[in-house]
């Protein structure tokens, strides 16, 4: 069967072109950057004082000691914002605060805890050296200096360095749209109480929140019923996305339709099952160039898919450099009886054990059916097709959601 980094290689390679767009600073963290970036304007943009203190000509201040202090005449206060374009005498100096604009003529700042201020004037009692206590134009960041290059994650530090450039739109690689579609007869909005054998739809609300925080835009398309024709119309009709998830329908019951109504489009699929378990029936295929993807229904095993799968296709067109969860060498808590000819991902709790070491508790419920135990768990533990039974203490493969807030050691070996 398939396995899950090949079916990965087949989805990126068929990954729509990444969309560039300008959006405004305030909706650009945690992008990346489509473009280089160069700065607009020094930073500082006129020579700041990074003190409370005085601005003083330094060559008044020459020969100054303890006990032959040189006295200056304080000429006024510059408070931040207030810059002033008269130049500062010889033999004066003008307090100013921090952030203020050093005048022309002074070229240091003296700290006001260095200073005494007596009625004959500003006692100074050393030399102050030039530069002392001033950022100079462009001490930050030089005017057309390349600040950030395409490919950069926006952060926080990223919008105020941005900010204070006056750079209020930048170039990113757009949010993906994607469509949700969930299919199933058994299927009512949440909010409804459900009839006989009914169910509330919470794969559509769940795969937007997976989208969401995964950086995407989902955009819930509905549900179909499990019947062919209707299916493949509402696929039709998905206008404005970059690519479409659906959910159930897609294993080998009677009314599994999803396949079929892809087949009648004349889309060309790419695979069908993977081993990934749970989630196994997962398919894709290429409808009029955009990819749609059918997870599989149950509600554990669609979350499972998409993190597999669909999650390292919206980092790719996303820009980011990491494809998919971060993967780590985790120890088993738990032995593993039952492995499967397809790879278990089973629901893991990961944490630090005594020696620093990534532990998988798997002790949560682990069928396909069961949704609850997905809430207990902060990682994956891998346990590969045909692995045979594993004891407690066997090394696997980890990996971890963002919530695992796990120290990730080095690989074993490394110093
Ligand atoms: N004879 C076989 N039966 C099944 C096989 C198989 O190989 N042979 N595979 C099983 C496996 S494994 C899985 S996983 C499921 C997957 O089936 P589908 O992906 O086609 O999903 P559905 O049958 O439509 O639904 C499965 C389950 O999930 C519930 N569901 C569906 N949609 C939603 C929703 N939007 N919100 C909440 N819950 C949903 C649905 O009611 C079913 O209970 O197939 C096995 N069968
Ligand atoms: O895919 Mo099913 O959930 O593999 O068990």
């Amino acid at each position: 069967m398939l396995r899950v980094e090949e079916a990965c290689e087949l989805l990126l390679h068929r990954a729509p072109p990444r969309r560039v767009e300008r959006v405004p600073l305030e909706d650009a963290l945690g992008l990346v950057l489509a473009e280089d970036v160069h700065a607009p304007e020094p930073l500082p943009a006129f020579a700041r004082s990074g003190m409370d203190g005085y601005a003083v000509r330094s060559a008044d201040t020459l020969g100054a000691t303890r006990e032959q202090p040189v006295v200056l005449r304080p000429v006024g206060v510059i408070p931040a914002g207030h810059p002033r374009e008269a130049e500062l005498a010889p033999g004066t100096a003008v307090a100013i605060m921090t952030g203020g604009a050093v005048p022309p003529g002074a070229d240091a700042v003296i700290r006001l805890e260095e200073v005494r201020v007596t009625p004959e004037g500003v006692l100074v009692f050393r030399p102050v050296p030039p530069m002392e206590n001033v950022a100079p134009v462009g001490e930050d960041v030089r005017e057309g200096e390349l600040i950030l290059e395409a490919g950069h994650l926006i952060r926080p530090q990223e919008i105020n360095l941005l900010a204070a450039l006056g750079i209020l739109e930048v170039p990113v690689f757009a949010r993906p749209r994607v469509g949700i579609l969930s299919t199933g007869d058994e299927l009512v909005p949440a909010h409804q109480t459900p009839g006989p054998g009914q169910i509330r739809n919470s794969n559509s609300p769940g795969v937007a929140a997976l989208v969401r925080a995964a950086g995407g835009v989902p955009i819930v398309l509905g549900v179909a019923r499990d019947v062919t024709e209707v299916i493949a119309g509402m696929l039709r009709e998905a206008a404005g996305c970059d690519l479409i998830l659906t959910t159930g329908g897609v294993s080998v019951g009677r009314f599994d339709v999803v396949r079929e109504a892809l087949t009648i489009l004349g889309a060309e699929q790419l695979f069908w099952r993977v081993s990934i378990k749970p989630g196994t029936p997962v398919c894709a295929s290429v409808l009029e160039g955009r990819l749609v993807i059918g997870l599989s229904g149950n509600p554990a095993a669609a979350i499972t898919d998409f993190d597999l799968l669909v999650r390292p296709l919206l980092d790719h067109l996303l820009g980011r450099r990491r494809l998919g969860l971060r993967a780590a060498e985790g120890v088993l808590d738990q032995p593993v009886l039952k492995t499967a000819g397809v790879t278990r991902y089973l629901r893991a709790r990961a944490y630090n054990g005594p020696d620093g070491e990534i532990r998988l508790d798997t002790s949560m419920a682990q069928r396909a059916g069961v949704l609850s135990s997905m809430s207990h768990a902060n990682a994956y533990a891998v346990v590969p097709a045909h692995a045979g039974p594993l004891p407690a203490g066997a090394r696997v493969r980890a990996l971890l959601l963002d919530d695992a807030d796990v120290f990730v050691p080095p690989p074993r070996g490394d110093v």
